[in-house]
């Protein structure tokens, strides 16, 4: 099988391929990899498998001859590129990273753990686009697709905490940026055990309001404040963000028309790395015992991993710092909240380039080349 792959140099594609050495994926397929940038260049070997020089990642004849075509590269190159392909009468496997085509209706968001029978369903009829879901989506269905999965939840809210990795790797640069200027403003005063902190304090907030701080790709300081606002303004009053928590979701699970279970939230950007980070509010369609939902949610994947709601376990398995690099979801904080019975609160963490991005379209053509070889 010929796997063209474009994007493969980005973050999330060297993501992908990092997983992809770890699993043996290599040893399945031929790899292309493809440029927008180096055409003719040196091709890398990831799973000491060699590949032909660099091809045009824009060149339509060269990309056809792929059987599948696995593309990081992001939505302006899927928007420009995808139609031309299908309308040259490609008929091979698109796998994608982007959101430019999740909500197509020729066209499955993979997160196999929790949506296998639809990706397999896809696959018997034909389908052929498969693309990632969103990060804070897949992250939560991740965490607590099991109640979806056993018809318990009557709506959710998520309010996130999401990480710079998210907006790319010139925002996680101009992060850690942020925090060094104000780190390097205030050294003098820090050094001084004997200086009043609210003088530090005054200092921090005039490097933060002054024109020097670094926001040139967020717009704003990120370091020492946080963003509530993710991706583009929509007219109905959510962010772009929020409004793919409910049609991602639904689509992920398969549910339409009337089954459509409402989710919506705020999304926020905070100073984290790359790991997501989740509050959740969850209506329960009927009063589960706290030990049957634990229980639920522990067999539903071998990634999720729940942190009993203690002080101590929460603050050590239960934030970015413990999750990043790592494919562990865990999920704590779990407890029915004031409201009644039927509410639930539940906090999670997951490192959003893994089941945020790459996982989910690694695993994707694993399912694809089984499928084929079937
Ligand atoms: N970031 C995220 O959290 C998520 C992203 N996605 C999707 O994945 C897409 C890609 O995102 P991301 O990986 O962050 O994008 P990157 O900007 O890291 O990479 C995209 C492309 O930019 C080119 N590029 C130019 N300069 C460099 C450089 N110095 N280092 C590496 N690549 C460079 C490469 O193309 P070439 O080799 O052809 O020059 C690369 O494939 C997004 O647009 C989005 O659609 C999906 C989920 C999460
Ligand atoms: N929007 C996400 C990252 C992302 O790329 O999402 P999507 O794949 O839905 O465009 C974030 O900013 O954290």
């Amino acid at each position: 099988m010929k796997v063209g792959l474009v994007g493969w140099r980005g973050m999330v594609g060297s993501v992908l391929m990092q997983r992809m050495v770890e699993e043996n994926d290599f040893a399945h397929f031929e790899p292309y990899y493809f440029s927008t940038s180096n055409a003719g260049g040196d091709a890398p070997t990831y799973g000491n498998k060699t590949a032909p020089a660099l091809l045009n990642a824009t060149d339509i004849s060269a990309l056809k001859q792929m059987d599948v075509i696995v593309t990081c590269q992001g939505g302006d190159y899927t928007s420009e590129i995808f139609p031309k392909l299908r309308h040259d009468g490609w008929k091979g496997y698109w796998i994608d990273a982007a959101s430019t085509l999740r909500l197509q209706d020729d066209a499955i968001i993979v997160l196999d753990p929790v949506n296998l029978n639809v990706i397999k369903d896809g696959l018997s009829k034909g389908i052929k686009n498969y693309v990632g879901g969103n990060c804070t989506v897949s992250l939560m269905l991740m965490a607590v697709g099991a109640l979806y999965q056993n018809n318990l939840v009557e709506w959710m809210t998520a309010m996130t905490y999401q990480a710079a990795s998210g907006a790319g790797a010139q925002n996680m640069r101009e992060l850690i940026g942020g925090m060094g200027y104000l780190r390097d403003g205030v050294k003098d005063l820090l050094d001084n055990p004997a200086s009043a902190i609210l003088d530090i304090d005054r200092q921090v907030a005039e490097l933060q309001r002054g024109d020097a701080f670094p926001k040139a790709n967020f717009g704003v300081p990120l370091a020492g404040s946080l963003i509530p606002y993710i991706d583009k303004q929509l007219d109905n009053g959510q962010s772009k963000e929020e409004w793919k928590g409910q049609s991602e979701s639904n689509k992920i699970l398969g549910l339409q028309g009337q089954d459509i279970i409402p989710i919506d939230g705020l999304c926020v950007r905070i100073g984290a790395m790359r790991c997501h980070s989740q509050a959740l509010t969850i209506k329960l369609k009927k009063d589960v015992p706290m030990d049957e939902i634990e229980a639920m949610i522990r067999e539903s994947n071998d990634w999720v991993k729940v942190v009993p709601n203690t002080r101590e376990a929460s603050m050590t398995d239960l934030t970015p710092v413990a999750v990043t690099g790592t494919l562990s979801v865990p999920v704590g904080r779990m407890r029915k909240l004031n409201m009644g019975n039927q509410y639930l609160g539940a906090f999670t963490v997951g490192d959003q380039l893994l089941w945020g991005a790459a996982e989910p379209l690694r695993r994707m053509l694993r399912l694809l080349i089984e499928h084929q070889s079937a």
